[in-house]
Parts: structure tokens; sequence; C-alpha cells
């Protein structure tokens, strides 16, 4: 199945007709399902639209939907005929051969299987005369049907050579099916797969499927088991897919595109089909940097920072203004050269990361077939190949091999600076770097470091915070070397909320958090104060030892428990206008990265921006 067509339904995607074919085609897909809207609303002939396709590479696979056709009183099925008819002359024009119908809603059907099953029949007939079949899918709130075990009882009994089944992973899964059944089904009755993945919400399921459904992937449901169960029956016809949702609809159609085929490549890869040239993930071992682009307000701020952290700056570049601080295994890239956007604070971004990959070569190769942009670079002579891919929010995203001979290895582009090397506060390394994702691409850049960097990612939860609902999600590869937190918010934020712009932090590690915050206190670092009632409210909770109580207050420690171990961390004020670091100790096992506590340092920087006189003085 390595050659299965790649299609994608015109629903999934923002804009004109127009607008989706010319998405749909350069992101790669070899067809689309058209929506009847999408026809309906566009100025173009069907036969200008089967031109239009033709020319972009485009296949229409799949004409839908044709709704609240079946089991239906005889003047009823009398007008369905008739409009079906006016389908099928469409779909001629179009050159599409299969019909989508999906299980009636209509308070004019009965539940009588037989009738249902005749009545599709005499459909199928019809379409036969043309060339042409019907796929008929189980909506997940059909009237009377809505499983695909009872669609396919019916299309077993209207037993007609061009009726066959749609199944769609959302209406199976939403419900809780049993995927495994489809194996019983002969592959040549499948007529149409439907992918769709989708968060878990305990919500009604109409809602749930026309707002909030995903790319595979990008969800909780199984779709590798749900595809798996289809592939076994021998089904040998297109992987489309079919996404209802709120963010997709008013994005950009080209990334969306992008992302929807990222999900499909990243679905075969799972099932081990070969295809798309993939090279497997190559096997990461933490940071080799995080980058801070800084303009002239915020630079001076983040490197005395950084030194008050107990930083060294131990490299400079040879060729651009860009300073290496290091403390354990924890490197910092400052370049001076960047600024993101300025303001009083000064601009100040997490520009870039840099994992080190076993692999950089097969690492950027994979990069480049999961569809990531490559980002532009200016290499001075005699500097290292680094070639790098833009996350979905703009983030540069290097794969290094830090330890390699001096001649491959980045650190070669760095002079030292020969200065004695501080003793440090006692970090040891980088725990996570957190990104906060723009509203639009939360669940794309999920995927995104999912697909092309070859992370694990754990599923989303959300918490309230002083600004609104955000959500976060955590990924990390097998060994938890290299972690990445993903915040994004549960609306779009409005006008008001300036104080959390896109915050992004870097979060070090250590294995004493109160010997590194007294360490950090003693040489001024701008740490973040935590006011007493979290203190207060902590105590009520967990009842710690009252000296380590009082350590964390004097300190301004945050602190969680699960059941694995703890966590203290705490937190620099905000450097420039959105950047912080972080410094955690875990013990034993604790898998979180304190969200329990974001909004009591969300709510304490806010402070800090005010006493500041920064942006956001409302
Ligand atoms: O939401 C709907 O009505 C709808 C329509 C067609 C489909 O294929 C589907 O899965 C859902
Ligand atoms: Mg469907």
């Amino acid at each position: 199945m390595a050659d299965a067509r790649r299609v994608i339904a015109t629903v999934c995607l923002s804009g004109t007709l127009e607008d989706k074919l010319v998405a749909a085609a350069a992101a790669g897909f070899d067809g689309v399902e058209l929506f009847e809207n999408d026809l309906v609303h566009s100025a173009w002939s069907p036969a200008r639209i089967r031109r239009c396709c033709a020319e972009l590479g485009l296949d229409i696979d799949l004409y839908q939907p044709f709704r609240d056709f079946e089991a239906v009183p005889p003047d009823v099925l009398r007008a369905n005929l008739r409009r079906a008819e006016a389908k099928f002359d469409v779909m001629a024009q179009l050159g599409v051969d299969t019909m989508l119908v999906c299980s009636s809603v209509s308070p004019d059907a009965v539940d009588d299987d037989e009738l249902a099953a005749e009545q599709l029949h005499l459909l199928a007939a019809r379409a036969a005369e043309r060339g042409m079949r019907i796929a008929y899918e189980a909506l997940a709130w059909g009237r009377f049907v809505n499983t695909y075990e009872h669609s396919w009882r019916i299309v077993r009994r209207a037993d007609h050579p061009a009726l066959g089944l749609c199944l769609d992973s959302f209406h199976v899964l939403s419900r809780g099916g049993d995927p495994s059944l489809i194996r019983t089904i002969p592959g040549e009755k499948l007529f149409f797969l439907q992918l769709a993945d989708a968060p878990k919400l305990d919500m009604d399921i109409l809602q749930w499927s026309r707002h909030h459904r995903l790319f595979p992937g990008q969800g909780a449901f199984d779709l590798r088991g749900f595809t798996d169960a289809v592939l076994s029956t021998g089904y040998a016809g297109p992987w489309s897919l079919e996404v209802f949702n709120d963010v997709f609809r008013q994005a950009d159609p080209r990334p969306a595109a992008v992302d929807a085929m990222r999900s499909l490549l990243l679905l075969e890869e799972q099932l081990g089909l070969p295809d798309a040239g993939l090279a497997p993930a190559p096997r990461l071992a933490g940071y080799a940097f995080a980058e801070l682009a800084a303009d002239e307000v915020s630079a001076p701020r983040l490197a005395a920072a950084l030194a008050a952290l107990g930083f060294s700056r131990t490299g400079q570049h040879r060729s651009k203004p860009v300073e290496l601080w290091e403390q354990g295994d924890a490197r910092v890239l400052l370049n001076r050269s960047t600024a993101d956007e300025s303001g009083a604070e000064g601009g100040a971004a997490i520009g870039a990361l840099a994992v080190e990959s076993a692999d950089p070569a097969r690492s950027a190769r994979r990069a480049a077939a999961m569809l990531a942009p490559t980002l532009p670079r200016t290499r001075g002579p005699e500097e290292t190949e680094l070639s790098s891919v833009a996350a979905p929010d703009g983030t540069a995203v290097f794969f290094c091999r830090t330890g390699a001979d001096d001649t491959t290895s980045w650190l070669s582009d760095f002079a030292a600076t020969g200065s004695e090397r501080d003793p440090g506060t006692g970090v040891t390394g980088v725990d996570h770097v957190a990104l906060t994702q723009p509203f639009d691409q939360f669940d794309e850049a999920a995927l995104f470091y999912r697909a092309v960097v070859g992370l694990q990612a754990r599923p989303a939860t959300e918490f309230a915070a002083p600004f609104g609902m955000v959500r976060t999600r955590t990924a990390a590869d097998e060994t938890g070397s290299v972690r990445l937190a993903l915040d994004g918010t549960l609306v779009r934020r409005g006008q008001w909320a300036p104080a959390v712009r896109h915050p992004q932090h870097i979060a070090l590690r250590t294995d004493d958090a109160v010997a590194t915050a007294r360490a950090m206190r003693e040489r001024g670092a701008p740490i973040l104060r935590i006011p007493d009632n979290y203190y207060d409210d902590l105590q009520a909770r967990f009842d710690l030892p009252p000296e380590r109580a009082a350590a964390l207050r004097e300190l301004s420690i945050l602190y969680d428990r699960d059941e694995h171990g703890e966590i203290l961390h705490l937190c620099t004020e905000l450097l420039g206008s959105r950047v912080f670091f972080e410094i955690v100790e875990r013990t034993g096992g604790y898998a979180g990265r304190g969200e329990v506590n974001a909004p009591v340092r969300m709510a304490a920087h806010r402070r800090q921006r005010l006493a500041n006189g920064g942006w956001g003085t409302v």
C-alpha cells in the first residue's frame, strides 16, 4: 500500500474553492473530496472546476454529502431520486464517480433496514447506469443508522455492486466503537476511507465533529489501529482527510494543507508503509543549545542575567554578533543581531532550538521529507554547514552533533573567549524549552515536533490563568533528553491581556533548587517574587516540613508533587518583551513541569511588568 492516494476534503481548508484547490495541490495531494457547498458557492462551472483540478494535478475522488436519502415514504423517495439525478449530472461534468450518502437524520425516515436497503439498492442502480457508485456512511448521530456495523448490514442487504461503505474514523471512534470488526468486511465493499482525529472531549458528538476534528496524530484517537484494520481488508482506495475544525477553517490554507499532508505521512510511517523516502528519526540526546534573539535594549539585560544565573561567556561567533554562554551542559546563544518586537523593555525571543542528533544529516533529510521548510542560512568561510528548518511559529530548529570533531561541530564556529570559567550556581543542563504557540498553530506545532523532530507528544491539559484559559502539551524524545512544552490559549486572545504576550522560556536543570536559588540570589539574579498567599496555600495542601516550607517561601521557589516525585522550580523576571528563565529540580521521576504553578507565575510576571513601567499598564 505504498501508493495509496492521498486526498483531502475541501471542507478542511479555508477560503474559496480556488484557494483550497491550489493549497491542496501545492501540498502534494493527489485528489480532493469536493464538498457540495464549495461547488455551489463557486462561480466556476463544474466543467471548469474539472479543468482546473486537472491542471493542478488533482482528481476529484468523491462528491459529498448527499443527505437524508434512505428509508422514506414513496413521495419523499421520488423527490430524493430526482435530487440524486441532478447531482449525478453535476458529477458527470466534474468527472467524479463516487457519491457519499450519509445516514439519514430526517424526521421523514423510518426505522426499517429492509426499506433502507431497498431504496439504497435503487439509488445504486441509478448510479451504476452512469458508471457511478454510492458510498454509504453512518454518521455517529444518524437517526437510526449510526454505527458502521449497522451501515454494513444495510449495504449487505441491499446487495448491489455499485453500493459500498464509506468508513470515517471519527464516526467510529467518537462513539467508542470497536474497529476490529472492520476486518470482516471485504475490501472491495469499502469504497472510501475518511480519516480524522479528535481531542478527547466529553460533549455532544455532532458538535465535537463539526468543530473539533483534527488531522491524524493531533488528537487522542487510535488512528493507527483503525487504519490497520481497514488495510487488513485489502482496501486499496484513497486515504482522505475529512476534518471539520474551527481553527483550520479560518487559517491560511497553504500551511494547513501541508500540516494535513504531514499528518498522513506520519500515519503511513507508523503503519510501516514504505514510502515518502522517510528516514526514521535518529536518536536525540538533549539540547545542543537554545538561541535568544535580542536587541540593544534586551541584550545587556539578558547578558547580565545569564552572568547572575552562573553562566560564563565562553565563546564569540567568528562572523556574527552571537555569544555562547555555558553552564554545565546548558548552552545559550545570545544573538544580538535580531530583535523580536521592540518596546521599552527591548525585544527578546527564543529564536532557535538545537537538538543533539545521532545523525544530523539524516535528521535534516527526514525534516525535508516531512515538509518542514528549510531556512536560508548565510555561512562564513570555514563555518560549519548547519541547516535548520522552521517550526510553524517561525522558531528555527537545528540538528547538531556537538561532540563531533571540530570541523563538523557548530562549536568550532565560536572563538573561545578564554576568560575564566565561572564555578556556576549548580545548573547542569537544559530541562526543557517552553514555547507559547500562536493560537492558530497549536495543533500544527504539536504534529510538527512529532513528525519532524521525532518527539512523542503527551495529551493536552488545560488550566485557568489570569488572562484566560491556557492549554499545554508536552513532547519529549524516548529518553526524555529533549523536552518541549507548547502552550497556547484556548480561544483566540483579545486586546486585553498584554502582560502575557507569548512568553517563552528556557528551563534549566539543577540537582538542588534551594542551593541554586540561594547562589543566584547572592549574585543578584532577577528572581521572580512569589507572594505569601501561594505559600500559605501550599502549606495547607502539602504540610511540608517547616524548614523546607520556609526555604521555598524565602527563595520564591514553586513546588508540586505527583505520584512519582516532586518538582521545585523558580523563575526569573521577564527579560525583554517575552523571555524568562526557569530553574527546575525534579526528584523521583516527577513527570510534568509544574503546570499547576503557571498561573501564579503569570500573575507575578504581570506585577513585575507594571512595576517596571512596561507596556500593559492598564
Ligand atoms: O457533519 C456532517 O454532516 C458530515 C457530513 C459528511 C461527512 O462525511 C461527515 O463525516 C460528516
Ligand atoms: Mg465523513
